[in-house]
């Protein structure tokens, strides 16, 4: 058993308390978030708010979910990322819903998604992008999943670790697709596996996000080089006291390093 197979499991016993339908609400249509991919210099961010996780344990107990958006925010992040899993991540939909009232960039709900109802439960709360992680799901379900997101007008990040699952990914022809860095069922984080996997797949006409394991103005620049047109950061975010200035610097504004 690896952690991600805990995860699993325990989201699978979760689900047996959803409602067998769960309704959508009506709410404004999510928020564009591949135009925020674009930018001709620099390279775009998603913050991510998250309080612990299995690998770190307690990142940052205390922290207050809105200020810590507001800071990404004015830091310039282009999108925010909420994690709503609670048993290992300490997270929930009530940070999801609170932090949407105030947003004014596209949010992300980052869970473990496997039926269509966590989907809607997303919506519900005020999610613009979901994401669907290829590992824990098989061809069908990527699919089906996928599908059923974007007739919502949901943005989907597809979230691979390495060549297998790229390519599982490439069938659906995703908009966008996230390298995980961090491989769930280790642990272990390399940057260099965005570089890897880039160099033989980076010309598809897809957007790209080096996710996790970046805490530099110098490894921003290698994923931009890369070509990643974004990123995800979460814990060296969560552990700085000076939240905009981190977000300048690894957004490759106000630095020439690296
Ligand atoms: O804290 P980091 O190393 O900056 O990583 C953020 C994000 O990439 C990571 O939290 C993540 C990426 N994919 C996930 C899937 C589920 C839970 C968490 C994740």
């Amino acid at each position: 058993m690896t952690i991600l197979d805990d995860i699993v499991a325990v989201k699978k016993e979760k689900l047996l308390a959803y409602p067998k339908e769960e309704q959508l609400i009506t709410r404004k249509k999510p928020k564009d978030f591949k135009g925020r991919l674009q930018a001709e210099d620099g390279i775009a961010l998603i913050g991510e708010v998250k309080r612990a996780s299995p690998s770190q344990g307690d990142i940052n107990a205390v922290m207050d979910p809105l200020k810590q958006a507001e800071a990404y925010m004015k830091g310039g992040a282009d999108a925010i990322s909420v994690l709503t899993e609670h048993h290992f991540f300490k997270g929930s939909f009530s940070d999801l819903e609170e932090i949407s009232k105030i947003a004014d960039v596209p949010l992300l709900n980052k869970d473990f998604i496997i039926d269509k109802r966590q989907i809607n439960r997303a919506y519900n709360h005020g999610a613009d992008i979901i994401l669907l992680i290829v590992t824990i799901l098989d061809d069908a379900a990527l699919l089906d999943l996928y599908q059923y997101a974007d007739s919502l007008g949901l943005n989907i990040i597809v979230e691979v670790h390495n060549e297998d699952e790229l390519k599982r990914a490439l069938k659906i022809s995703p908009v966008i697709i996230g390298i995980n860095n961090r491989d769930l069922k280790t642990f272990t984080v390399d940057i260099s596996n965005t570089e890897n996997l880039l160099k033989k797949y980076g010309s598809q006409d897809i957007h790209f996000i080096a996710e996790s394991g970046i805490h530099s103005a110098a490894d921003a620049q290698r994923m931009k080089a890369a070509g990643a047109s974004g990123m995800l950061v979460g814990e060296s975010l969560m552990r700085s006291d000076s939240i905009e200035e981190k977000i300048k610097e690894l957004k490759l504004g106000d630095t020439n390093e690296g």
